[in-house]
């Protein structure tokens, strides 16, 4: 079975009359607003190709208009795309008649969207077990698949209240369960948390973690909010006027935005323009003086269970890095060493108590290592890591329709 579930090929979604001369040569090469003006219709989707993998948490994102539900829309044909393919579990849904395609819906797809979807009159139990129903399950067997999701969800308790008891953050939960209990392949989120205010979004979206980690399914869920994207995405693609204009990991999408709008969204959503690396680094577990020779160092580190450890002098001027294999080489080779020889103290670059954090990334990106943070006398403050920068860079919580 190929790795990818889903392939987008060359879909355009074109709204308007005649919506198929737009994908003429003379216009598919202008842009949205162009093709608007000539033509007066609307470029949805322009020229979308995309791989999805099994179990990939995939984030589509982009401001408002840019296309994100209509792609989500597309895939499971609640719009049907202008022109192009989109192959799923090696089916062309592009191809299906109403029939075959009501079936693979039902059977491939649960879908969370942003106004929660539930019936007011039925209780959460019934809300949950709802798609069961309209399957044809029997009532036993709905209800206790609906309990079991409830309770995946954190809902054990509230079966029986109805969708008007609950805070809109539960009621988003009883959405997610009721996409889950059907047991469907992929996981479609139209901005599923936008609603929430910013504590609550945030205890969802790391549930949501939590939950894919056990579940494994494959997610493609759309948001406006560039956290988000970063937080939850395994890869990223994000539109404007209804193109990917860049695809990436949440790593690749920060530290190489490839388009001035990535960069002002990368920008606008980093307040890495104040955090420095003074104000998060972090003390290293070994922090070996260069006067304490080899061997208390290969017994410090490997109390720290490290294999590698910074090296000051005696002012805790930073001097560089030394690892595990030259420090034996060298007791093995010479047993009168005392301190630690210069030559394998491999030179790394330090930062500053004030460098920008985000200005860290590429450093990061060439170096995957700890970097020692130094203040303007060279002294040793501490370290950074790359986990403290993808921690830091991110904590924007706002809306960027804001
Ligand atoms: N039924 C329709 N008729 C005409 N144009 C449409 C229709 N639906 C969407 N569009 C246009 O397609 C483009 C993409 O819209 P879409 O709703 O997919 O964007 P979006 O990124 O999901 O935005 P939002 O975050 O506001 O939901 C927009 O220019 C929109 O005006």
């Amino acid at each position: 079975m190929s790795e990818n579930q889903i392939e987008i090929k060359d879909v355009w979604k074109v709204y308007g009359r005649d919506p198929k001369r737009v994908l003429k040569k003379d216009f598919k090469s202008l842009s949205k607003n162009e093709i608007q003006k000539k033509t007066g219709c609307i470029v949805g989707l322009k020229n979308i190709n995309l791989e999805i993998k099994r179990g990939e948490f995939y984030m589509l994102m982009g401001l408002s208009g840019s296309g994100k539900s209509t792609l989500l829309r597309n895939i499971i044909r609640l719009v049907n795309p202008t022109s192009g393919s989109i192959v799923i579990n090696g089916k062309d849904v592009t191809k299906m008649n109403n029939d075959e395609l009501l079936d693979f819906r039902k059977e491939t797809f649960g879908m969370v969207f942003q106004h929660y979807g539930l019936f007011p009159h039925l209780t959460v139990l019934e809300n949950a077990a709802y798609g069961l129903k309209v399957k044809g399950i029997s009532k036993e067997e709905r209800s206790a698949k609906a309990l079991e999701v409830l309770e995946t969800v954190g809902l054990k308790g509230w079966e029986y209240y109805y969708p008007k008891n609950l805070s809109g953050g539960m009621q988003q939960r009883v959405g997610i369960a009721r996409a889950l209990a059907n047991d469907p392949e992929i996981l479609l989120m139209d901005e599923p948390f936008s609603g929430l205010d910013p504590l609550i979004k945030r205890e969802m979206q790391d549930e949501l973690v939590e939950l894919q980690d056990r579940l494994q399914k494959t997610i493609i869920f759309v948001t406006h909010d560039l956290h988000e994207a970063l937080k939850l995405g395994d890869r990223i693609a994000i539109l404007k006027d209804g193109e990917v204009i860049q695809e990436g990991t949440p790593e690749e999408i920060i530290s190489k935005p490839e388009d001035s709008y990535v960069e002002e969204f990368v920008k606008d959503a980093s307040p890495a323009k104040v955090l420095t690396a003074g104000s998060v680094l972090e003390q290293p577990s070994t922090l070996i003086y260069a006067w304490e020779g080899p061997r208390t160092a290969l017994t410090l580190m490997s109390k720290a269970n490290r294999k590698s450890a910074f090296i000051v002098n005696k002012k805790r001027e930073f001097l560089g890095v030394v690892n595990e294999k030259d420090l034996l080489k060298i007791v093995e080779t010479d047993s009168d060493v005392k301190v630690i020889p210069e030559s394998i103290i491999k030179k790394r670059e330090s930062v500053t108590m004030d460098t920008i954090l985000e200005d860290m990334f590429t450093l990061f990106a060439q170096n995957q290592h700890p970097i020692a943070v130094v203040d303007e006398k060279g002294k040793f403050k501490g370290k950074i890591t790359s986990d403290i920068i993808f921690e830091n860079i991110i904590p924007y919580e706002g809306d960027l329709n804001e």
